[in-house]
């Protein structure tokens, strides 16, 4: 098996990786070997704080040592570099454990979140071949050795399920790690470091091949944006699995600047602001529904938010009135974040006055990201209108996983990633996210393909037809409508059916329709297609 992204996905031509390394994005640093050297360098300084139940720290060199032990043993149980493993953890230390032993063999994690159910894991262990799975014993009531189970019998190639907590049939986490033999014949830089999830638009998710050089960049300028260095104290506070908590600039970015981070069972008031307290918290991240939460909360709070320096908030549109009211409320500066696993980070900047923080999205991260602001001909529009973003650049990724068809039709000729947003940009560089051309809901920041659903509601034996649309929702900016058409012949359906029905084919709850409503037919458009942007606006509140 071999690592080369040219491989298995569509990679940067040479005169672009060139340009790259000359202009000092790419260093040449992988993950397992920046761990290794911020260890060398400050031992003893704390890395990583998992505060519930119990709270458990490691310094540097514990979580470098860890690493290497759990890399000795995955490697004595057989997982080789280049191999897939599919993790699917909650906020806890072992999440970050696991990423940088698997980092520092050259296996490669795919990051499923904590939510997904049955049919994504089957997907992602499918589809990636995957030799292992590390999940909790249980999590939000759910039983991960169980689905784990099921991913087994119907998965040869999946060898191993790594189980945090008690194992049941599988096996403990707790027993893999043993003495390592030797250095680890590690990834190159330029080689894949992990398959991040794309938030999809038909129908099951694709893959980002991320490389060590190209995420490593955008942790390094995430930092130097946001001031991230030794003293920040980050909270994750969203699961840590996705892309904007993870490297926005995110724990990762935390690391890489020799900082501490803190892992947040839970995103709410009232589990965060006790440790924003405790642990002296500088730096977090926050979906746009999240800030609002924060923002009603903290007046009241009788916790010290006051280490709190620096709140990103991102993932989903932010309203200007809420963005108004994060700093005097939370007492801190805000930053807005638009971003994508595929790439390209959009910030606000520290010295940005306060209207461009709030009426804008941010300008990109590097000088090399290259924007275009395109018609539907792919033609530039005028400046400062709006259209479709595309974006090319030494992070964003020149091609999915596995998936040239996919691919033909998400990166132009020439390389650039169709991002699926329409945005203008400003005189100064910054973006205005208007909203979306891809098919696809933002619920409060989990995206959702509207056809993964539409295909599990249509195997219901009553449904003729389904179109899955998003309305706007004041909290999570969208919810999901399943707007269906039942079979003549069929006994009616509640909603409450659809919606148990959807949830018992065993996928992340997040993606259960909000809301179901029975028609006689959708509203056409011209050429006899379902017409989404109307189905939008009937659901409009009047
Ligand atoms: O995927 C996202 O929505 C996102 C948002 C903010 C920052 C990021 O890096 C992201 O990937």
């Amino acid at each position: 098996m071999t690592l080369t992204p040219g491989v298995d996905a569509p990679t940067w031509p040479a005169e672009f990786a060139e340009r790259y390394r000359a202009a000092g994005y790419w260093r040449g640093e992988t993950f397992g070997g920046m761990l290794r050297e911020r260890a060398a360098a400050h031992p003893d300084r704390t890395a990583l704080v998992d505060p519930a139940p119990e709270r458990r720290t490691w310094t540097y060199r514990e979580l470098d040592e860890r690493a290497d032990r759990l890399a000795a043993g995955f490697l004595a149980r057989g997982i080789r570099k280049g191999d897939r493993v599919v993790v699917q953890l909650p906020n806890v230390g072992e999440f970050v454990e696991v990423v940088f032993a698997l980092f520092r063999i050259g296996a490669l994690p795919v990051y499923a979140l904590p939510a997904h159910r049955e049919t994504e894991i089957a997907h992602f262990c499918s589809f990636t071949g995957a030799v292992a799975y590390v999940v909790p014993d249980a999590h939000d009531g759910f039983d991960h050795r169980a689905l784990a189970s099921l991913m087994r019998e119907r998965n040869p190639a999946l060898q191993h399920v790594f189980v945090v907590g008690d194992p049941g049939e599988h096996t403990a986490l707790s027993e893999v790690p043993c003495e390592p033999a030797g250095p680890f014949d590690g990834p190159a830089p330029h080689e894949l470091a992990f398959l991040q999830l794309s938030g999809g638009t038909t129908g099951l998710n694709k893959l980002i091949p991320r490389t060590h050089d190209d995420y490593m960049y955008s942790l390094r300028g995430s930092n130097e944006i946001c001031g991230v260095d030794a003293g920040t104290r980050f909270l994750v506070v969203l699961p840590a699995a996705h892309n904007f908590p993870m490297s926005s600039p995110g724990w990762l970015g935390a690391l890489y600047a020799g900082g501490t981070v803190v892992l947040a069972p839970r995103p709410d008031p009232a589990t965060a602001f006790p440790l924003v307290e405790r642990e002296r918290i500088t730096m977090t991240g926050l979906v746009p529904p999240l800030a609002l939460v924060w923002t009603d909360a903290a007046p009241a709070t009788a916790h010290d938010l006051s280490s709190l320096e620096l709140v990103l908030v991102g993932g989903a549109k932010y309203s200007e009135s809420a963005a108004r009211r994060l700093e005097p409320a939370l007492g801190c500066r805000l930053m807005q974040v638009f971003g994508m696993a595929e790439g390209l980070v959009n910030y606000t900047r520290l010295d940005d006055d306060t209207e461009t923080v709030v009426t804008t999205q941010g300008r990109p991260i590097s000088p090399d990201d290259e924007i275009r602001i395109v018609d539907d001909e792919d033609d530039d529009v005028p400046e400062g209108e709006f259209g479709h973003l595309l974006t090319r650049g030494p992070y964003t990724i020149r091609g999915y996983w596995r998936a040239p068809e996919h691919n033909a039709r998400s990166f132009t000729g020439d390389g650039f990633y169709r991002t699926g947003d329409i945005v203008r940009r400003l005189p100064g560089g910054h973006l205005v996210v208007e909203g979306r051309a891809k098919d696809q809901i933002n619920r409060g920041g989990e995206k959702i393909a509207p056809e993964e659903v539409e295909n599990i509601i249509l195997a219901h034996p009553a449904v003729h037809d389904v179109s899955v649309v998003a309305v706007p929702d004041a909290y999570l900016g969208e919810r999901s409508l399943a707007y269906v058409i039942l079979r003549t012949d069929a006994e009616p359906l509640t909603p409450v059916a659809v919606k148990r029905f959807v949830r018992e084919r065993g996928i992340a709850a997040y993606k259960v329709p909000d809301l179901v409503e029975f028609v006689d037919a959708f509203p056409q458009t011209g050429v006899g297609k379902i017409s989404k942007k109307h189905l939008r606006s009937a659901a409009e509140p009047s």
